[in-house]
């Protein structure tokens, strides 16, 4: 978000075509990898991979379980491009602008998240039905700044962001993966990290109606939407967040880690199948 304030459209667009210079595939689909899901895009042919290192403009992933790989491959005849490793607020950058010079018209993004709502479970998929920008609403927003209206509008309206004709396509595909009972659609917040959420704030955005929080896809998402993008949303529910002064368990990104890697399996057959239904030329579902 820092250094993305002084990024322009040309720096993005000097990024984008050196990549197309790179590559063959122009993708249409781009993929963010959450922590610990980075093998979504193993499941992608005839692979181009570019270290994050290498490409001019590109920063580094600087997390565990982020490897910090762009990867541009075809997922069921579908041209995709997939982050191996996002950047997350606290580490100061978004680069999305770089997948719509690239001509990329929907955006997946992923997450895994601590849940809230008491119904969850742990290794629960939870398709992002909305999100709370806590940091956007404290006017951290990477957004901030001139606008590029070559890009999008001052004023970006936020409802119905999270595509509805595909998250119900992500049902269907879990009904028919015999996975619904482990599906859940919600509000995914956002908040700043890295340190995990104290009890009080627990408790707090349990009151306020958030079913599970995370450190991302809230700017990746407006970003996206901003430019025109369609967008989805998945969170992996990786552990509960605590609420209570009675319990003594506690979250660790090694514990995220071990959840995601289980699970990882089940989102990438649930992403591939989605790519492989939608309609990505006129960008409808
Ligand atoms: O990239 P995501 O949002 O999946 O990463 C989550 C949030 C923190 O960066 C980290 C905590 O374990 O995982
Ligand atoms: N809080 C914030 N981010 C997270 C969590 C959590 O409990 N789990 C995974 N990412």
């Amino acid at each position: 978000i820092h250094s993305k304030d002084q990024i322009c459209h040309e720096d993005y667009q000097r990024t984008a075509d050196w990549l197309l210079s790179q590559t063959q595939h122009r993708p249409k689909v781009a993929i963010i990898c959450g922590s610990g899901l980075g093998m979504l895009a193993d499941a992608l042919k005839c692979q181009d991979l570019f270290k994050y290192s290498d490409i001019p403009g590109f920063p580094q992933s600087t997390v565990k379980g982020h490897a910090g790989r762009l990867v541009f491959g075809e997922l069921k005849g579908k041209t995709c491009v997939c982050m191996q490793g996002r950047f997350h607020m606290y580490e100061g950058h978004s680069l999305i602008r770089v997948f719509k010079l690239l001509g990329v018209e929907t955006l997946i993004v992923t997450n895994a998240a601590g849940s809230l709502a008491d119904s969850y479970s742990c290794g629960d998929i939870m398709i992002i039905r909305d999100h709370i920008n806590f940091p956007g609403l404290a006017g951290l927003n990477p957004l901030n700044g001139p606008n590029d209206d070559k890009f999008g509008p001052r004023f970006p309206p936020m409802s119905g962001v999270y595509d509805k004709n595909l998250r119900k396509m992500a049902f269907d595909i879990c009904k028919s993966m015999g996975v619904s009972q482990c599906v859940q659609e919600g509000v995914y917040c956002m908040v700043g990290g890295p340190n995990f959420e104290s009890i009080a704030e627990a408790r707090l955005l349990h009151r306020l109606g958030v079913d599970a929080v995370g450190m991302s896809t809230a700017p990746e998402v407006l970003v996206a939407s901003h430019c025109g993008m369609r967008v989805f949303g998945l969170s992996l529910i990786t552990n509960k967040v605590v609420k209570s002064y009675e319990d003594n368990a506690s979250v660790s990104h090694e514990a995220v880690l071990e959840v995601s890697k289980m699970r990882s399996e089940t989102l990438q057959v649930l992403v591939t199948e989605l790519i492989s239904r939608m309609d990505i030329n006129n960008n409808t579902a």
